[in-house]
């Protein structure tokens, strides 16, 4: 490109203005000397850890345990501060401390006989291990970490040099005082919490905290309140975010899986959604049903009566029926979605209780539909209609919904490239060839594909949520959140159909297939991998893809690693419903400065018993790649933009030596 000299003149105008606003931060040339090399020393230390996991599914205590255990690594500080000191069982003592303070302190009281020394002994070992967590971090950074009521008593703690051995006396001085003052135990859950925080620098979560499990909103707590955290929406996920925007589509398939699942604590307790409209609904037009296919899928360890059990069926069937209605109204008015093959109510025989698909007939395991005309299959009747809009303003006017569903919007996305790791839960719609496919979006008829997919499909999920001026738009940004829960070319979903209806009406499981998209046939392939690595901008050599969305079943050999080590799927199945499928109760990753491991859990028993018996999760670690050099700040994202900063400051000195800008003193 060739410059004009007004270009030139137009260009050192802005950079003299950026770098007078600059200058207002660091106004003297030592102040601006300082920050350049407080910047070098971050550049310098070792890369924080990152911690990534997927398909929580609601079940929050292994969740909750996992994040407290960091997967396995606070475990490893602390074997690396003490394990050639303390017995196995001294570390895992320390260890359920360290996850579960607050409980473990109360067993703790009425186990111990001196608890003064128990409490020294225990300060002393927190205040090892958290020097040894914060040891790759700035001052500053773990000065933001500290709990207030005691930061300064910490830092002074923890900043403790060998070589300040003689001031032995001032910090037990300190410990004494705490003791004393009757505030160990709060000491003792700030230090755990910290040494918590610490061990894990940026937690990913690669899709799916919703359905199934029992406590998806106890996991979104977690999760709002946790330090630094992304996510990576799953298709569950989108679900909650259409129904939290108010696509009754959305809502009626949320409660159809909490029904499934017997989940309806989540929905009541959780976001403060009455269910009695649709519990009425279902007494009044199923009473003499058994909805027999209906019945839940109990995982749960609590225990239903027989009548809580029967009226969640008769629930179950009844939102479902409105379900497969609301759907049919949304690929009616969306041909562009190619899904007219799940118009399925208009291919029943209601007088027969059969059904026609693909040329075949198939006889329906349950032939009663009191809701459906079967003139106008999709009508909902006077009474759906009032239910559903019942239920729409309850899922709008839920505070903690909504609060939630915010949090994902805020710190979620489609997808993520975060220090040369790619993630995103499901696939990316490629053709059998491996290319990328196509696809339409839009009454425009405009086709996008890879990158530009992804990127178009996350505007129109935030319209469907945001756009309240513009009810079109709102309206089809909704319709796209719901297509990205099951559509055909969804990359959250990857699979030609949901066959939800077939499952629940028709035994032939030939009619229950969902062919996977051709993305999983070629997981294996290192070339796919790295087309995919150049579309999103990344180095194919050092990169990795990192998916959820499809269980590993190990039992049956599968392996999480996939193309030599550029592909890893991490959904091992924290969900109980699968487990017997995995084998396994997750896979989480560990990308620290060493390189990146693999953890594999074993199932998680309770939370109760992880404190009780100090049972942590059984996990075995995997290393899949080792740095040869130790990774440093330097060389993440973070670390990019540091560098840019130095630049900048460097030119701000320079304008300074040279009188261009004067200092201010
Ligand atoms: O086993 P369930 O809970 O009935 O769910 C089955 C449905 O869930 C899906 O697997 C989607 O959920 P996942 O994203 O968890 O895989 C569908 O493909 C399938 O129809
Ligand atoms: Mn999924």
């Amino acid at each position: 490109m060739i410059y004009s000299n007004d270009d030139v003149i137009q260009g050192f105008d802005e950079e003299l203005r950026y770098l007078n606003l600059l200058s207002k931060q660091f106004p003297t040339i030592a102040s601006a000397c300082t920050e350049i090399i407080n910047l070098q020393a971050i550049l310098n230390l070792p890369k924080g850890t990152e911690h990534f996991l997927s398909d929580i599914h609601g079940e929050c205590e292994s969740f909750n345990h996992v994040i407290k255990n960091g997967s396995g690594n606070i475990k490893r500080k602390i074997t690396e501060v003490y394990g050639d000191t303390l017995s196995e069982k001294e570390i895992k003592s320390l260890a359920t401390l360290i996850y579960y303070p607050e409980q473990k302190l109360e067993i703790i009281h009425k186990q111990e006989e001196d608890i003064e020394e128990w409490y020294r002994i225990t300060i002393y070992r927190l205040i090892e291990i958290s020097r040894k967590a914060a040891f790759k971090y700035s001052r500053m950074k773990v000065r933001k970490a500290l709990p207030e009521e005691f930061a300064y008593i910490i830092e002074e703690l923890m900043h403790r040099g060998p070589e300040e051995y003689d001031k032995e006396e001032y910090y037990s001085g300190i410990i004494k005082a705490i003791i004393k003052i009757g505030r160990a135990d709060e000491f003792i859950i700030a230090m755990s919490k910290l040494i918590q925080r610490l061990v894990i620098d940026r937690l990913h979560i690669v899709g799916d905290i919703f359905d199934r499990g029992p406590g998806a909103d106890v996991v979104m707590d977690t999760i709002t309140k946790y330090h630094s955290v992304d996510i990576q929406w799953g298709n569950h996920d989108v679900l909650w975010m259409g129904a939290a925007a108010g696509s009754v589509a959305c809502i009626a398939t949320v409660l159809r899986i909490c029904a499934r699942y017997v989940n309806l604590d989540t929905i009541e307790d959780g976001y403060g959604i009455n269910m009695l409209p649709l519990a009425t609904f279902a007494l009044e037009f199923y009473n003499s049903d058994e909805c027999a296919s209906f019945k839940p899928i109990v995982e749960s360890d609590k225990i239903y009566t027989d009548n809580d059990l029967k009226l969640i069926a008769k629930m179950h069937k009844a939102i479902s029926i409105i379900q497969f209605k609301l759907e049919g109204e949304i690929i009616k008015r969306r041909p562009h979605f190619n899904m007219e093959d799940r118009l399925l109510l208009n291919k029943i025989n209601y007088s027969e209780g059969t059904i026609e698909l693909n040329g075949k007939t198939y006889s329906l395991n349950d032939k009663c539909f009191p809701t459906i005309n079967p003139d106008k299959p999709y009508e909902l009747t006077q009474e759906e209609r009032e239910l559903m809009e019942k239920l729409k303003s309850s899922f709008l006017n839920s505070e903690k919904l909504q609060k939630h569903v915010r949090f994902l919007f805020s710190n979620g996305s489609m997808y993520l490239k975060f220090n040369s790791n790619l993630l995103y839960h499901g696939c990316i719609p490629v053709n059998d060839d491996g290319s990328f496919k196509k696809v339409k979006i839009g009454s425009s008829g405009k086709y996008y594909s890879g990158k530009s997919y992804f990127d178009r499909l996350e505007i129109l999920v935030r319209e469907g949520y945001f756009h309240i001026n513009n009810p079109e738009a709102r309206l089809y940004g909704m319709d796209i959140t719901w297509y990205l829960w099951t559509g055909p070319d969804s990359p959250l979903f990857g699979k030609d159909k949901m066959t939800t209806f077939e499952r629940y009406f028709i035994d032939d499981k030939e009619t229950h297939v969902e062919k996977k998209s051709p993305y999983f046939k070629l997981e294996d392939s290192e070339k796919m991998c790295r087309m995919i690595f150049e579309e999103f901008g990344l180095n194919p050599e050092v990169s990795h893809i990192i998916n959820g969305h499809m269980p590993v079943k190990l039992k049956s050999g599968e392996s999480p690693i996939r193309a030599n080590g550029k592909l890893l799927v991490i959904d091992g199945g924290f969900s109980r419903a699968y487990q017997k499928a995995t084998g396994i109760a997750g896979y989480t990753l560990i990308y620290n400065s060493y390189g990146l491991l693999l953890v594999s859990h074993d199932p998680f028993e309770s939370t109760q018993v992880a404190i009780e018996e100090e049972k942590d999760i059984h996990s075995t670690t995997m290393v899949l790649e080792k740095e040869v050099e130790r990774k440093r700040v330097r060389d993440t994202d973070d670390g990019e933009k540091l560098i840019a900063q130095i630049k900048d400051l460097e030119m701000l000195l320079d304008a300074y030596r040279i009188g261009l800008i004067k200092e201010q003193r």
